[in-house]
């Protein structure tokens, strides 16, 4: 059954795309910051993809804030998505594509206005309202992605490597940022991650993906101990 204290419930969702099966049971805890890593190709933007809704579960239910989403859109979904890709639109300028996370149709008003202009304030974008995402380098894209995620203001915020393509620098920078929007916000913060540092700097609690399924899934200080699993040995590096 779920319990309150989940965002997200993975009820055996089950899942094939070519030759890789996927089988999903997991819960996610409410509010809090939850690493999602793995080895490559194991399946972490797949169980991405499911919660949002880009991927359909051929079994099993799928829960967020208690309510069963599989027939919901992604749109629909009471989540909001960075990729990897950033998937701005190109031909927008940058407050605009942020104001699309508030609305849709553009009908923003001074309050949204104000929103969209403290969101690319916060992610360092101050003044380049008006640019276009072919003018920027990666990591300002990303940073105008995560913009947009923010002004959303959904209760899950699905995150897919959003500071891979930054420098060390700024990588630092965007986890301290995540770390006081979280705070401010207590939403549910799905995050996956390639880096053992970023899980224990960031996540309270950690779901580790191998071969499509979850062979680990709890607080960050069990996982960060555990040396049985070889997969998750080879993650924490020894
Ligand atoms: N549409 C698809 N058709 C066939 N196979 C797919 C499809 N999407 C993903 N896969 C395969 O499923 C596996 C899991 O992919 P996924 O992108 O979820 O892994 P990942 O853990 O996020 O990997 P990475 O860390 O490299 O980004 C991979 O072997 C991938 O090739």
């Amino acid at each position: 059954m779920p319990d309150e204290a989940d965002a997200i419930v993975l009820d055996n969702v089950e899942l094939r795309l070519g030759m890789q099966e996927f089988s999903f049971d997991c819960r996610i805890p409410k509010g809090a910051i939850t690493a999602v890593a793995g080895p490559s190709g194991s399946g972490k933007s797949t169980l991405l993809n499911l919660i949002a809704g880009f991927e359909t579960p051929s079994h099993g239910r799928l829960l967020i804030e208690g309510e069963d989403v599989r027939g919901l859109l992604p749109s629909d979904r009471p989540v909001s998505l960075v990729f990897q890709d950033n998937n701005l639109f190109a031909h927008l300028d940058l407050f605009t594509n942020v104001g699309l996370g508030i609305n849709p149709a553009l009908h923003l008003g001074a309050r949204e206005r104000e929103m969209v202009s403290t969101a690319l304030k916060r992610v360092g974008l101050e003044g380049f309202e008006r640019r276009h995402p072919s003018t920027l380098s990666g990591g300002e894209r990303q940073r105008a992605a995560f913009a947009r995620a923010l002004v959303r203001r959904k209760p899950v915020l699905l995150l897919d490597e959003p500071f891979a393509a930054l420098d060390p620098g700024l990588r630092s920078a965007m986890a301290d940022l995540l770390e006081d929007l979280h705070r401010e916000t207590h939403n549910t913060v799905v995050i996956i991650t390639h880096d053992a540092d970023e899980v224990a700097r960031l996540a309270q609690h950690v779901l580790f993906v191998d071969g499509g399924r979850i062979s680990f899934s709890g607080p960050v200080n069990g996982f960060l101990e555990r040396r049985d699993i070889e997969a998750v040995r080879a993650f924490l590096g020894g």
